[in-house]
């Protein structure tokens, strides 16, 4: 790694508004050529932002007010053309789908090329070699909202890559990737990064797995300034109080104490509130669910794994009657569920999407949350009551009056689970009910979900967090080629080796740092 500074920031702020708080705050710093930084900070302390900030798009595209500056190779960014710096700093984001020009991959991909204007001839070939690197040559031809989110998330690399980037800002990219194909991504962007010199600046909240491959660590506080920049033992080790009060995950290599471990309890003690019966689905003649039966049962919390594209949100959106089975049967509360009437069903029943802003249909965040009381005709006062609570749970008062659409990732993510907790339903759905959430923002929300289980919620949430699993879920069910592989305790799927294997997952830390150890890597 040579010490030539890449980016240099000098007194860098940026604010949305001209009479709001800087959402950056006088930073500087210096990242270097073919260095690997590692940005963390608590859910809205400005990642995304920065990031945006160092390729040039912000403050532009959001007409925003920044001041101090900004140099890339010693050059101060404004005097870049429009356009210029954003192939030089490609940044895979947070929401793949805001990427996407095309409807096609191959022709997302060829897009980039042609702005690159890079002959067609050459086209063919790096496309199917990016395809190749990340694994997702057989998608070639496929249409881009066809494919499952984690798909989606490598289709964005692939397109960041093909620009052949100075400096790859990666914002959360693994949180939509199953279990190993999140190893394979780090790993990837390793081997690119030691072939390539590129620089790398990954934002993460649970950032295990990329201790290895990272020089330095930067950490934002609530107020957007930088408060710990060192090298990751300096940060996880000798500063790791510090790191912990802003409300971080500390990676379980330094961590030394395991989470606390809910006991399971015991399943179908009572009546179920959901029988699923021999339920299958096609797409486009392709099998996703094939013959699946199982049932759900009150104050209980299951837990759906499986591999990117197994068709667990296929799964959740059919028990939401966001689907209909192609062949096979759903009933809730005794009633098959297309029966139900749609009102009731929603009042019953609560269905948190993988894409927050899926679920977004008012202006104000306010508005968002009021929506389903308004809906069940509730006075204006008990309105404000119970948005207020939840307002104050999910730390989104600041922003009530704030666009949805407008949120921080992580913001997002607890708005659309506050709308479903207006009240307390039979049922609740989620897909990834903790993405995007620092340590702080995950435990409330599980406490929230936790405390409406105790009041007798039944929970299914698809999740890639192995580790969310194994400390809360009651049951798992592994997903795997359109089957159910696994339906039982967690505790059991972590001793079925090939299973594991076979649906690309993982065990727990707990239990791979404990495997590490009796053969003696960690001493
Ligand atoms: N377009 C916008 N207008 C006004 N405020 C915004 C806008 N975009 C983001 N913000 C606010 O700026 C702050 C920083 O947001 P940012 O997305 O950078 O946070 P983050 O650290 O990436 O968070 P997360 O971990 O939740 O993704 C948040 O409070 C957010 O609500
Ligand atoms: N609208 C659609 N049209 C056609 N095929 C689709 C559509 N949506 C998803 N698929 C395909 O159905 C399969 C299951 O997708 P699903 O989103 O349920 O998977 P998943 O297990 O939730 O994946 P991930 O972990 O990546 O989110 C995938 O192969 C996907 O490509």
């Amino acid at each position: 790694m040579s010490h030539s500074p890449l980016l240099q920031l000098e007194h860098f702020t940026f604010s949305f508004e001209e009479d709001e708080k800087p959402v950056i705050n006088d930073l500087s710093f210096q990242i270097n050529e073919g260095e690997s930084v590692l940005l963390m900070g608590a859910s809205g302390s400005g990642k995304s932002t920065l990031a945006l900030c160092l390729n040039g798009l912000y403050p532009e595209a959001v007409e925003g007010i920044s001041s101090g500056d900004l140099y890339f190779r010693g050059i101060n960014i404004n005097e870049f053309k429009k356009g210029e710096l954003n192939q030089q700093i490609g940044i895979v984001f947070q929401d793949p789908e805001s990427q996407f020009c095309m409807i096609k991959v191959e022709d997302e991909l060829a897009f980039t090329l042609e702005n690159l204007s890079i002959p067609r001839k050459e086209m063919v070939e790096k496309i199917d070699h990016v395809l190749d690197l990340i694994g997702m040559k057989p998608y070639k031809q496929s249409k881009i909202h066809e494919l499952s989110g984690g798909q989606k998330q490598k289709i964005a690399l692939a397109a960041v890559l093909l620009m052949e980037p100075k400096l790859l800002i990666l914002d959360e990219p693994t949180a939509n990737l199953d279990p190993v194909s999140s190893l394979e991504f780090i790993e990837l962007i390793g081997e690119l990064q030691a072939k390539s010199s590129m620089s790398i600046v990954v934002i993460e909240h649970q950032a295990d797995d990329w201790v290895t491959l990272i020089d330095r660590v930067l950490v934002l506080d609530q107020e957007g300034q930088l408060t710990l920049d060192g090298n990751p033992s300096d940060v996880f080790q000798t500063h790791a109080e510090q790191f912990k009060q802003e409300g971080l995950f500390l990676p379980q290599d330094f961590s030394g104490h395991q989470s606390p471990k809910q006991q399971p309890s015991p399943i179908a003690s009572t009546h179920p509130c959901m029988t699923i019966n021999h339920l299958s689905f096609t797409r486009k003649n392709k099998t996703i669910l094939d013959e699946l039966t199982f049932k759900i049962y009150p104050g209980k919390l299951m837990a759906i794994v499986g591999q990117n594209g197994a068709g667990k949100s296929t799964l959740l959106q059919l028990m939401a009657r966001l689907l209909k089975p192609k062949h096979g049967s759903i009933t809730f509360e005794g009633l098959p569920l297309h029966e139900w009437n749609e009102p009731k069903l929603r009042q019953r029943t609560g269905f948190v999407f993988q894409n927050p802003e899926h679920q977004f249909i008012t202006d104000t965040v306010y508005d968002e949350i009021a929506f389903g009381l308004r809906l069940n005709n509730e006075s204006e006062e008990k309105v404000k009551t119970v948005v207020q609570q939840l307002l104050n749970t999910f730390h989104l008062s600041e922003q009530q009056w704030r666009n949805p659409f407008s949120l921080s990732g992580g913001q997002k993510r607890r708005l659309s689970v506050a709308t479903m907790l207006d009240e307390t339903p039979d049922l609740l759905l989620f897909d990834e009910p903790t993405f995007g959430q620092d340590a702080y923002t995950t435990q409330e929300l599980m406490n929230m979900i936790m405390n409406l289980k105790q009041k007798g919620t039944a929970i299914v949430f698809v999740t890639h967090d192995i580790n969310l699993v194994d400390q809360y879920a009651d049951r798992v069910m592994v997903l795997n080629e359109g089957k159910i592989a696994h339906d039982g305790i967690p505790e059991r799927l972590w001793q079925d080796e090939d299973l594991l294997k076979e649906a690309r997952l993982r065990k727990p830390y707990r239990l791979e740092r404990n495997e590490v150890e009796s053969i003696g890597l960690i001493h």
